[in-house]
């Protein structure tokens, strides 16, 4: 299926130009398993400086391949079979993510972009303090970082998700599930990268934590400006957080576009399909939403559609 992702939409409404921070060109995975299984096929997208964009799809669409995929976390069997990944770094050098050495790599991650996994607050290592865990990432990368900077830094994030700086005395499994997910986010924001990709960060809280780690991180990107991929199946959720959205059907990206013209203006059919799967809605977009799906906008062709 040839795949007519238009790029040239690097614009806000206003008409002024858009940054783009991360740049995925035809970026196809294969898991090489008997029979291999493409679980990401010809993918690209652009991702703005300072936006959230959600990935939103059903369950084994590929999703995570790819999120692992443009981090390079990926793992055999999986292999990048083709595709660019481009990191537009803010102090002007273009990053060809995929032509990293090891080295490279380890300093790019968390620097740069970091990442926020389904279960993540599980990786927390349950023998060491949070204090400890926070100061290995920073030493890392930071070497020879003044004890006192890291003390602060440390407190600093924790406070900006919402923990107690006296956690930092604690070991994870003195931590609610909530609080260990906050503390991979501080974790993630420690460096102060340019991206944030979280793969259904809160999905195994329960609704009133995860809607406040939501809040949390909305507000954190207004602040810090980072840009965030947000993956999850729960289309509603990244209606109402999301600036735009790019839809994934069995490995591709079928449709990416602007959140609120994508649920009024849905062009794709499983577009449609997953905005009609969802019983009720509430918040900041939910009041357009469940008026009624748009089915005259449906591309004939059902080709990929990109809008701004
Ligand atoms: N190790 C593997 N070997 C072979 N196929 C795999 C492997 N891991 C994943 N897949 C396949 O790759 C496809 C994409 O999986 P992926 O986990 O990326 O989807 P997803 O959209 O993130 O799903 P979920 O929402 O359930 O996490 C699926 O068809 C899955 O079966």
């Amino acid at each position: 299926m040839s795949t007519t992702l238009q790029h040239d939409h690097a614009c806000a409404a206003d008409g002024s130009r858009v940054d783009a921070v991360l740049t995925v060109e035809n970026l196809t995975v294969v898991y090489e398993a008997d029979p291999p299984v493409t679980a990401v096929r010809n993918a690209s997208l652009t991702l703005h400086r300072g936006e959230i964009l959600g990935l939103a799809g059903e369950s084994g669409c590929g999703k995570t391949t790819l999120a692992y995929a443009i981090n390079r976390l990926h793992r055999p069997p999986a292999r990048i079979a083709s595709g660019r990944v481009t990191f537009h770094d803010s102090a002007g050098e273009d990053i060809d993510v995929l032509a990293l050495t090891d080295v490279e790599l380890r300093a790019f991650r968390w620097e740069k972009l970091s990442m926020v996994f389904q279960g993540a607050m599980n990786a927390l290592n349950p023998v060491t303090t949070v204090r400890a865990q926070l100061r290995d990432t920073l030493l890392a990368h930071r070497p020879g970082l003044p004890r006192a900077q890291v003390r602060e830094r440390s407190a600093e994030v924790l406070r900006r998700v919402g923990v107690d700086p006296r956690r930092l005395g604690s070991f994870p499994h003195e931590l609610s599930g909530g609080m260990r997910q906050r503390v991979m986010i501080a974790m993630a924001m420690l460096l102060e990268p340019q991206v944030m990709i979280m793969d259904e960060p809160t999905t195994a809280l329960d609704v009133v934590v995860q809607r406040e780690i939501l809040t949390e991180i909305v507000r954190l990107r207004d602040e810090l400006d980072f840009a965030v991929i947000f993956i999850t199946h729960d289309l509603p959720l990244l209606l109402e957080i999301s600036d735009r959205i790019a839809v994934m059907l069995a490995g591709e990206i079928v449709e990416l576009g602007a959140a609120d013209l994508l649920y009024r203006h849905a062009r794709h059919a499983y577009t449609r399909r997953l905005l009609g799967s969802f019983p009720s809605l509430s918040g900041a977009r939910g009041a357009f939403i469940r008026t009624g799906v748009d089915e005259t906008a449906a591309p004939a062709d059902g080709t990929i559609e990109e809008r701004a």
